[in-house]
């Protein structure tokens, strides 16, 4: 992965794509995602922790192609259901999951564990804050070429929010709080998201490991 270059990221997910969009364009990299290649299969998902499922999908992205191809798996865990949703965050309100869905049960269960909230934490408007949470990135780079991969992380900390906040990012951005920054997830930036967040974070790690 050279400054210039383009891009291939293993993705169908769209906020995924406008951010490593946003992030590759301040080096001059294009990228391209999935929905530029419709015909490729479905990659399923199997493993059992992020870095394998972002393993297998660079990989057989990457062999079909026949060129270097990045992937992402992330998620969201959250300390008050035991680190759920984690690996199954895009799958967890089951079949035909969407992020609306998602975050409604994610508060779903958190109502189901807190008895009321009654001695949750509370944001300076009265917002009540559930539960603490981390989002986690990871990100795996294969070159079918040399059979290798670059691997790398990224989290950031928060606390999951009662209500939703902001309009910007994707998935539970709107029920995270970046309590560094005093501030939801979906209320910030690119740029900032970039800065503070999981997928930033892992792909600064990442640039380095390749000297990019
Ligand atoms: O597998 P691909 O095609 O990349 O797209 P996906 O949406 O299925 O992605 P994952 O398998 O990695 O599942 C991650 C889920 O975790 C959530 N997620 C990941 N990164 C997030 C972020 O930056 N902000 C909010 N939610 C995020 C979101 O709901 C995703 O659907
Ligand atoms: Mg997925």
């Amino acid at each position: 992965m050279r400054r210039g270059e383009t891009v291939v990221v293993a993705t169908k997910n769209a906020g995924k794509v406008r951010e490593f969009a946003h992030a590759f364009g301040k080096l001059g990299m294009e990228v391209v995602s999935m929905f530029d290649y419709p015909d490729l299969p479905d990659v399923v998902e199997d493993g059992v922790t992020f870095a394998e499922n972002a393993r297998k999908k660079a990989r057989e992205v990457a062999e079909a192609l026949g060129m270097p191809v990045l992937a992402d798996d992330s998620g969201l865990e959250v300390a008050a259901l035991g680190g759920d949703p984690g690996v199954y965050s895009a799958r967890y309100s089951g079949e035909g999951a969407t992020d609306a869905r998602n975050n409604e049960k994610l508060l779903r269960e958190l109502a189901r564990v807190s008895n009321g909230g009654e001695s949750a934490e509370r944001l300076s408007d009265g917002t009540k804050l559930l539960s603490e949470a981390r989002f986690v990135c990871t990100l795996a780079l294969y070159d079918p070429a040399t059979g290798t991969f670059t691997e790398s992380e990224g989290y950031v900390s928060g606390s999951i929010m009662e209500s939703p906040r902001g309009e910007s990012g994707f998935g539970y951005d709107p029920l995270f709080w970046v309590n560094s920054e005093s501030k939801g997830m979906a209320e910030m930036t690119k740029e900032e998201k970039q800065a503070i967040g999981h997928r930033g974070r892992a792909l600064a790690d990442l640039l380095q490991k390749l000297e990019v």
